[in-house]
């Protein structure tokens, strides 16, 4: 298995580009069942996660593809031939993602068959929500031999009001209300960017939502909607990555191609902790202080911490002058990285759903083993900063959510390379 070398010390300096976001790609690729003919999406990353959404979106028929040569970031998949309506376990099982399919293929084709996704390491992760927003639109629904099996001769427009904050239960339900048959109502909905980035999407090719990115979205059915051309919005994950890898090492960077708004919760942490950020044309500068101060964090659904930063913002804090205390209030097992850290002489004792991180004056170098994806990115970059050599086995769970971060780190001046196994 491949792993990720680090020799820590080197300050990083310089420009970074973002790429396109996971999360926005993954839901908006599944958008392309919801009409025939071939939609055409740019800047989409080259990751394993997008790997495995076309490889489902094939199992069941669509053409796709990635465009070779100067635009490897052009994605392509058609819907014009039969289409196979089922996701099954092998795929689901490698990203739970690809249950993003269930909401299109219920409502474009009637029935929908899709494994159920286990919990993974950060938590338990049910998709009751899903399931719920679909029945109120009509769908009848069964579990059966590990899959959810949905039907619906057309679904029609209901109120959903969703019990938790479900971000891809609300892409999933969105998706299919498009297509149902009147008006829908989803309350209490997920704001995040990437919610709202799909609903623009399905707006392109003929959908009528409104509300997306607050907490209630109100969807016009229509009888049909039309391919699409979009480029993906940046990833403000990737970008919160590269941010603290420039706040980690003492560094000063520019980090391009990104939507500031989207990065705010970010930003007025990471300027808590001495930093400096200024939006410049085109990306945001950071410069780190002398010294990091701790700073405390709890993770919300957005516009708050986000869940997927909290890792990344850990490592950080491992060499923050004072005691910073992070709460995980998103996934209940999210503090993997933890005992990893702890192996590159990281002071941290996890309280139920909070982790007290004693800044220490030195990180060393250890092999260390990634759990998930952004427990992988933390320990990457604590690597960044720690004296001697890191190595991080298992970075396929880095590699399902960043597209080449050590080439870019490398660029920035890290010594970092991925050794073939
Ligand atoms: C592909 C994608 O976009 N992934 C993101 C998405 O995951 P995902 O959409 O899976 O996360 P959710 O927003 O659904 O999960 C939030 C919380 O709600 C719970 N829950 C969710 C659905 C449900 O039916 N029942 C239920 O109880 C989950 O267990 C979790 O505790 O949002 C998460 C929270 O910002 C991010 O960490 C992930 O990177
Ligand atoms: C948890 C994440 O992704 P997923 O929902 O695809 O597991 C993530 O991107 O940090």
């Amino acid at each position: 298995m491949d792993k990720i070398v680090v020799k820590g010390g080197h300050s990083l300096k310089g420009e970074v580009t973002v790429s396109g976001a996971k999360n926005a790609a993954l839901p908006i690729l599944a958008s392309a069942l919801l009409a025939d003919g071939k939609s055409v999406y740019r800047n989409v990353p080259d990751l394993a996660d997008v790997t495995t959404m076309l490889k489902v979106l094939g199992t069941m028929g669509c053409g796709t593809g990635r465009l070779t040569g100067e635009r490897t970031d052009v994605c392509e998949v058609s819907v014009e031939g039969p289409i196979h309506p089922e996701a099954p376990y092998d795929l689901v099982k490698t990203m739970r993602a690809s249950v993003l399919v269930l909401g299109p293929l219920v409502a474009r084709f009637g029935r929908a068959r899709v494994s159920m996704p286990g919990g993974c390491a950060i938590g338990a992760r049910p998709i009751d929500q899903h399931l719920k927003g679909l029945k109120a639109l009509g769908a009848d629904i069964h579990l059966t031999e590990g899959y959810v099996e949905a039907t619906a001769k057309r679904l029609k427009g209901g109120t959903v009001n969703f019990d938790v904050i479900t971000v891809t239960g609300t892409e999933n339900v969105m998706m299919a209300a498009v297509l149902a048959q009147g008006r829908s109502v989803l309350e209490n909905c997920a704001r995040e960017p990437e919610v709202e980035e799909l609903a623009r999407v399905l707006n392109k090719m003929g959908a009528r939502i409104q509300g997306a990115g607050t907490s209630v979205i109100t969807i016009d059915g229509v009888d049909g909607l039309n391919p699409v051309e979009h480029a993906i919005l940046p990833d403000r994950i990737e970008a919160g990555t590269l941010m603290v890898a420039a706040a980690i090492t003492g560094g000063d960077v520019l980090v391009r191609r990104v939507v500031p708004e989207h990065l705010e919760p970010i930003i007025l942490k990471l300027r808590e902790t001495g930093c400096t950020l200024t939006t410049e044309e085109g990306g945001i500068r950071v410069k780190a202080p002398s010294v990091i101060h701790s700073v405390d964090v709890k993770t919300a659904e957005h516009p708050g911490f986000p869940t997927d930063m909290q890792a990344q913002l850990m490592g950080l804090m491992t060499v923050a002058d004072g005691t910073s205390v992070i709460s995980e209030r998103i996934f209940e097992n999210r503090f993997m990285h933890v005992p990893e850290l702890h192996r590159m002489g990281a002071d941290i004792t996890i309280q139920g759903h909070t982790a007290v991180v004693k800044g220490v004056r030195a990180l060393s170098g250890a092999p260390v083993m990634a759990t998930d994806l952004r427990a992988s990115a933390s320990l990457v970059l604590a690597g960044l900063r720690a004296e001697g050599k890191t190595e991080v086995q298992r970075i396929y769970h880095l590699d399902r959510g960043y597209e080449r971060l050590e080439r870019k780190l490398r660029d920035l001046g890290a010594d970092i390379s991925r050794v073939k196994a």
